[in-house]
């Protein structure tokens, strides 16, 4: 992984911290600083809780966090299975941090989608059996990081979906990849053209969860599930999902500065600054009624 100038900065900061998942034992948990961890040593699973008020939406601080987690658990030999989920919850994810790309210094901006890039590899590409108990909103952003997982499970009463057109954003190759390999060509057409935002019935309805489970049962569901995920050994199961995931993943690892530049070209656009001050004033308006 390449980390940038701020980035490692950041990393030096977090590794003072005290989580350490190498060599927990059965229910360990920790906590980072938008990071609730619970490590059970017993059966290797982790319940990883996004905990970064108000909607845990994704800044460079955010995903860099996220980034040094992962490489933790990747190597910690004793963990097997990733349970992501939030500690919020009416909200997943709401996705990037829109303030991230208002105003942006084109450092920071091209540093933030490389970290981006680098979540989504690290967990798209992940040795670990991945789920997401999807226990609130999950736009955009959010939504890629549940495409990302091998299993979603849904609360209902939320909305899930790639909203980027919306917006008036074009949503990257591998975002779009992602919900193709998910939900299949003819309904990632539709909705990430549309940019629709389903509900959690709507979202089973085409595939994109896997299953629709109420709040309070979600975790029981995803360390039911896991339990199936598990019962593979991990070699055959990782192989597996390597010799699917691969060519999606090479895609972006050949084009990853070209995407970085075309996305900061887009984002620093006249006209994508006036439409994001815009989107920006009504999300506060709304906050403010
Ligand atoms: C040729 C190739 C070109 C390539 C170009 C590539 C371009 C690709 C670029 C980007 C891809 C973008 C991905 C994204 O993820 S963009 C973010 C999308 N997310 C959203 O639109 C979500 C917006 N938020 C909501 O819908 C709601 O806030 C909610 C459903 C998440 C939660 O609702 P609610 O509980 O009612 O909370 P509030 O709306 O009141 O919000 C509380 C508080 O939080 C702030 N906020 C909400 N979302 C975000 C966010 N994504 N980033 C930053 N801040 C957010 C909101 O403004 C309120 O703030 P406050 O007024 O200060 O309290």
């Amino acid at each position: 992984m390449i980390w940038g100038r701020r980035a490692l900065q950041h990393v030096k900061r977090f590794k003072r911290l005290p989580f350490q998942p190498e060599g927990l034992h059965r229910c360990m948990s920790a906590a980072t600083q938008n990071l609730v961890v619970e490590m059970d040593g017993k059966s290797g699973v982790a319940v990883v809780k996004l905990n970064k008020p108000p909607v845990n939406s994704f800044n460079l601080e955010f995903l860099t966090e996220i980034n040094i987690l992962m490489e933790k658990l990747e190597n910690d030999k004793s963990c097997r299975g990733l349970i992501l989920t939030s500690n919020n919850n009416k909200i997943f994810s709401g996705g990037l941090d829109i303030m991230e790309m208002y105003n942006p210094q084109p450092d920071r901006l091209a540093e933030f989608w490389r970290t981006l890039q680098g979540m989504w590899l690290s967990l798209y590409g992940s040795r670990l059996a991945t789920i997401a108990a999807i226990n609130g909103h999950s736009p955009a952003g959010g939504c890629l990081t549940a495409l990302s997982c091998d299993y979603r499970i849904m609360a209902p009463g939320f909305t899930i979906g790639l909203n980027e057109t919306q917006l008036g954003i074009i949503p990257p190759f591998w975002f779009v990849e992602s919900m193709i390999n998910v939900t299949g060509q003819r309904q990632a057409e539709v909705c990430c053209q549309k940019g629709l935002m389903m509900t959690t019935e709507q979202a089973h309805s085409i595939g994109l969860v896997d299953d629709v489970v109420p709040g309070e049962a979600i975790l029981e569901r995803a360390h039911n599930e896991m339990k199936n995920w598990l019962k593979v050994p991990d070699f055959a199961r990782q192989l597996t999902k390597r010799q699917i995931r691969k060519p999606t993943m090479d895609r972006l690892i050949a084009k990853r500065d070209e995407d970085i530049q075309n996305f900061v070209q887009f984002i620093t656009k006249d006209s994508v600054q006036k439409a994001m001050g815009v989107y920006i004033d009504q999300l506060k308006n709304k906050a403010k009624k």
